[in-house]
């Protein structure tokens, strides 16, 4: 493994919201990442969603199958996927299982696929629960990105990105074992998260690796450790839009380790109609928009199209 990053820690219990926001800001035109500490969800309830995640993935595979994802939703078994589509590589190493709102037009559309109860008694339960709490926290660090950029800390609101957003919890598992193969495999490959912000939590096997400057070859990686109890928070490209490249959509991945490996990702990513366009504060004559405007909902399905192309 390469040399360890130390990423910002901020408080999320912290009163201080100016001062919060400030760190924040900091954090995200440096790195683009930063753990969350005192987030207000509780070790048990996240406890029981690892718990709950690997009672999924230990399911024979034809049950994994039988709820494999469908309008975005759902199981992705291993290899399905390639974050980096420029590799020549067989997909990632990796399986998982998305869900998405429980509430709302989105949730209409994009139902749902649960295990049956039979088999997970309370696992639908346990990840609503996660789902609910999760949402809760991403609202409020986006009202203090919202802080970090001198807006209104309802920002985010008014433009109705958290108007019903699409919030999706991502469940991962990444086999210890790797098959072997002529060229290098990855548990996910080199990529920018697509939306607004992501948490991440993971059971503290090591992997996950940043690069903070993809503009710089060769890519230098940098380990980032998992703090016990702490979200990995980290940008993504929609963000990266709105503030011109200002807050850091970084490049990460997660190499193999010879170990199992678990983790929870939730993208916050905004409501599909939500107008992605270059804030004022931004850009300025000598410094014009970097990316033209576009409706969240045609850039994540322009971006998932790519991910999945090449499987
Ligand atoms: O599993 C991890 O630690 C990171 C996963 C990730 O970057 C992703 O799914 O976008
Ligand atoms: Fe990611």
């Amino acid at each position: 493994m390469g040399t360890s990053l130390l990423l910002p820690i901020i408080d999320l219990s912290s009163p201080e919201k100016i001062s919060t926001a400030q760190l924040i800001r900091q954090a995200c035109l440096e790195h683009g990442f930063f753990y969350v500490k005192n987030h207000g969800i509780s070790e048990e309830l996240v406890e029981r969603v690892f718990k709950e995640s690997k009672g999924f993935f230990n399911l024979p595979l034809e049950e994994k199958m039988a709820l494999l994802r469908r309008d975005l939703l759902g199981y992705t078994p291993l290899y399905a996927e390639k974050l980096d589509s420029s590799l020549s590589s067989i997909g990632d190493s990796k399986e998982s299982f998305y869900f998405g709102s429980l509430e709302g037009v989105l949730a209409q559309h994009y139902p749902n696929q649960w295990p049956s109860e039979g088999l997970l008694p309370s696992w639908r339960q346990t990840m609503e629960c996660y789902y609910k709490n999760v949402l809760s926290v991403g609202g409020k660090l986006l009202g203090l990105i919202a802080l970090a950029l001198d807006l209104d800390e309802d920002f985010f609101e008014k433009v109705g990105a958290l108007n019903d957003p699409a919030a999706v919890v991502r469940l991962l598992r990444y086999p210890g074992e790797v098959i072997s193969s002529d060229v290098e495999t990855y548990g996910a490959s080199a990529h920018s998260d697509y939306g607004m912000v992501t948490l991440l939590l993971t059971d503290g096997v090591p992997g996950l690796q940043v690069c903070r400057d993809k503009s710089k070859q060769p890519h230098i990686w940098e380990d980032v450790p998992a703090i016990k109890g702490a979200f990995i928070v980290n940008i993504g490209d929609m963000m990266e839009r709105w503030t011109n490249g200002l807050f850091r959509s970084t490049l990460h991945r997660v190499m193999p380790v010879g170990k199992e490996r678990y983790s929870v990702v939730f993208f916050l990513d905004p409501n599909p109609d939500c107008n992605v366009k270059c804030l004022e504060s931004c850009c300025s004559e000598t410094c014009p928009p970097r990316f033209p405007p576009i409706l969240a909902g045609d850039y994540i399905k322009e971006r998932f199209r790519l991910t999945y192309a090449t499987s």
